[in-house]
């Protein structure tokens, strides 16, 4: 066993460590130690390279289906936080109320986490969430693997002599599983927004709350379309954006009206297959904290917290938008805007959480564009 490991629960129990086996779908068999739970399961395996921000990151809806790989190679260090409500009964640290990842893949586990904040063990949680994550393992072996096909791979972990079929989270309708079934309010601010959930991260709903505003947050498959709000926000999600035919004709409806329209990462994809343009797989997915990009209106860059897979092609969008933001890394883009109204969208993170908050003025500006619209000033 190459790594000290921390596992309450299993020391509890006696249980001694066994090894459990990381399979590609390319036939690679990586064997492994175990933590968290010792459960098989199968996903998409997808890697970030951010140092920090893993109970963040876990608890993404975006990451619905993945097992997640860390190429920063102590994880757990810091254990996880404690499970906090601010008034309007949003997690204060978590970006979901549950564990999304299907399985974690680290390098060290980290057997003497510490922070003041810290309410247990990354391994006891994913124990007790029945999440199984392998360390022990060279990630960054791994990450070179999955970039060489595009970033991910199908991929399971398997307990003992388990075996699993390959599941492909991109087939299915991932929104439907992360996202909510009733409308619920936040807030009662001056600005009414109207915010479709497509599996959202919680700080979207804190960088609102911050800029006075009233929350009407409402499933991925809401019609929006004869509703009143002074702003539609389309959110984060996982998953194939091709697969949410419902909201993408909402969405070009809400395109023939005139309150402004913000959407971030999915909500950028979504918005911009409304808006004419096509989705594709990036070749190198960007799941990090240092993802560069440059503002085409004002020539700055500015560096971002991203999760995505896929990627806007924009050469069919219709001759009203044009590109917002590029990522200096690929050239690809990152946001699109609208000519002469009031709706844009990014396909990086405003709200962060984990990572850089260089760009949450995005939300000001989404607010001054709501103001100009309401008020016509
Ligand atoms: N964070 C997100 O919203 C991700 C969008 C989409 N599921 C992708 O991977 O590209």
């Amino acid at each position: 066993m190459p790594y000290p490991i921390y596992m309450e629960k299993m020391e509890k129990n006696k249980e001694k460590i066994k090894k459990a086996i990381l399979v590609l779908e390319d036939g690679t068999r990586y064997e492994a130690d175990y933590f968290g739970a010792p459960v098989s399961s199968s996903g998409e395996v997808v890697f970030n390279t951010a140092m920090t921000g893993y109970p963040e990151s876990i608890t993404d809806p975006s990451y619905k289906g993945q097992i997640l790989t860390y190429t920063y190679p102590i994880i757990g260090n810091y254990g996880i936080p404690s499970f906090s409500y601010t008034k309007e009964f949003i997690s204060e640290f978590y970006e979901s109320d549950r564990i999304q990842v299907s399985g974690l893949i680290i390098s060290y586990y980290s057997n003497r986490p510490y922070h003041w904040n810290m309410n247990q063990s990354l391994s006891n949680w994913l124990y007790e969430n029945e999440i199984p994550g392998l360390y022990g393992v060279d990630t960054r072996f791994i990450a070179k693997k999955l970039r060489k096909n595009g970033g991910s791979m199908l991929g399971k972990i398997l307990m003992r002599n388990e075996d699993l079929p390959f599941y492909d989270p991109n087939q299915d309708n991932l929104s439907e599983k992360v996202s909510i079934h009733e409308k619920i309010m936040y807030g009662n601010g001056k600005y009414k927004i109207l915010l479709v959930d497509f599996g959202l991260k919680n700080n979207i709903l804190r960088c609102l709350l911050r800029r006075d505003c009233s929350i009407i947050r409402v499933p991925w498959d809401y019609n929006f379309i004869k509703d009143e709000y002074d702003g539609l926000i389309l959110s984060n999600g996982p998953g194939n954006p091709k697969i949410y035919e419902k909201p993408i004709h909402y969405l070009r409806l809400a395109l023939k009206k005139k309150q402004p329209i913000f959407g971030i990462c999915l909500g950028n994809q979504l918005l911009g297959i409304a808006a004419g343009g096509e989705t594709y797989k990036l070749k190198y997915a960007h799941r990090s904290h240092n993802q560069p990009v440059i503002s085409l209106e004002t020539g700055k860059s500015f560096i971002t917290s991203q999760n995505h897979g896929y990627v806007l092609d924009t050469r069919n969008l219709s001759g009203e938008w044009k590109i917002f933001f590029r990522n200096l890394n690929d050239n690809t883009c990152e946001g699109i805007i609208h000519n002469n109204k009031p709706f844009f969208s990014v396909q990086f993170h405003p709200e962060a959480s984990s990572g850089p908050q260089d760009t949450e003025f995005l939300f000001d500006i989404f607010i001054d564009l709501i103001k100009k619209s309401k008020y016509n000033t």
